[in-house]
């Protein structure tokens, strides 16, 4: 009797060891499946193509009926692929990432390096156009300018931190690098420079010793003094070398900027929360109560923790004149203990406390700039 039980036992196992191999095998092919779907995805989205092509799944369905053998019946072959192919189909849809425009400017070239090119990028006319993308989950995530090294707080961006609810979910520090840009790339045929007035501004020193007495033109954005240019065989445009390219531009002269330290820290929001990587920055934005030493009680549970506190930033509230919100920036995450206990002991002592998300520090990289 026990011999005949562990015949079956010994069978039963060695089936089961079957279908673990074929489970294997089958996961296996379908991350390999789902990997030249993604491909797919890409050259989809390059051709503007939606993800759903409802003629080619039902031909694969129909070769699939057709090359079955059996036992699986053609409903459960159907079944079964459509699962497949609605995985295949979730997993291709890019990323849709908002940046401010137009196409070329440095957020856009900040867009581009914080999701290393990956995505679709989609050119918005506001910072708030920005905010409300996410917030009515047209686009997954935006990347807007906080802070430049030179200029200081963006205060549109942190102004609408209280108007939206986002996340941070990546912080990324870009040089700010102007070229000389023109058709020829002959610097003896240029005649005018166009470009933002702050780019000018940046490149004065360089511009009033290396092209005295050329007149320079004022244009809303550094992109339409290259789109200028391109139609202008005695024009140059002081711009971003991405906006040569796209432009179909010469590079006159590199990194005309007067000072190299110029660096603009860009946030990328949307609607998740990042886990810890262990090198993490938690922002939060709070409001004290309008009483002699407010500000010092809600900021000593901070000290009191051994947090370290990277930036603080005062905005008026709009609600009440001589009424302030605090944006303030500290290492750690939201998920360690010693962050969460502190951010709560802070509550007591304010009107208003918001956490704007805690992301992967960024590298304040001095040669960060997109070739
Ligand atoms: O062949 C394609 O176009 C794909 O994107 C692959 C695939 C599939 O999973 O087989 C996925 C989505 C389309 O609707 C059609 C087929």
């Amino acid at each position: 009797m026990d011999v005949i039980k562990k015949d079956v036992e010994d069978r039963l196992s060695s089936l089961r060891a079957g279908i673990d191999s074929i489970d294997a095998q089958i996961l296996h092919l379908i991350n390999k499946r789902l990997q030249i779907g993604k491909e797919i995805g890409l050259i989809k989205d390059e051709k503007g193509a939606g993800v759903l092509d409802q003629g080619r799944e039902k031909r694969l369905l129909e070769r699939l009926a057709r090359l079955n053998g059996g036992p699986a019946t053609e409903d459960l072959v159907r079944y079964l692929f459509n699962v497949i192919m609605t995985a295949t189909r979730e997993i291709q849809k890019a990323n849709r990432i908002s940046f401010l425009g137009p196409v070329a400017s440095y957020t856009h070239i900040a867009a581009l390096n914080l999701f290393s090119h990956s995505g679709r990028f989609i050119e918005q006319g506001s910072i708030r156009d920005i905010f409300m993308e996410i917030e009515k989950k047209n686009c997954n995530y935006g990347v807007v300018p906080v802070e430049n090294s030179m200029e200081g707080a963006v205060n549109h961006t942190l102004d609408l931190f209280s108007e939206f609810d986002v996340s941070i979910t990546a912080e990324h520090y870009q040089r700010i690098s102007h070229d000389l840009l023109s058709l020829s790339g002959d610097i003896a045929s240029i005649k005018t420079i166009y470009s933002h007035p702050q780019a000018l501004a940046q490149c004065r020193g360089w511009l009033r010793k290396n092209m005295p007495g050329i007149e320079t033109r004022e244009v809303s954005s550094t992109s339409r003094a290259a789109a200028l240019v391109a139609d202008n065989p005695q024009g140059a445009a002081v711009a971003s070398r991405r906006a040569a390219h796209i432009y179909g531009l010469k590079v006159v002269a590199s990194r005309i900027e007067d000072h190299v330290s110029n660096i603009t820290r860009f946030l990328s929001i949307g609607g998740e929360k990042k886990q810890p990587t262990g090198n993490d920055k938690t922002s939060i934005m709070f409001a004290t109560s309008h009483v002699p030493g407010a500000l010092f009680m809600a900021l000593e549970p901070v000290k009191l923790a051994g947090l370290n506190m990277v930036k603080l930033e005062s905005r008026p509230t709009r609600h009440q004149n001589w009424s302030y919100y605090f944006f303030m920036d500290f290492e750690g995450h939201m998920a360690d203990k010693n962050v969460f206990d502190t951010v709560a002991k802070m509550k007591p002592h304010c009107l208003y406390l918001k956490n704007l998300g805690s992301y992967p520090a960024g590298q304040p990289a001095v040669e960060d700039y997109e070739k």
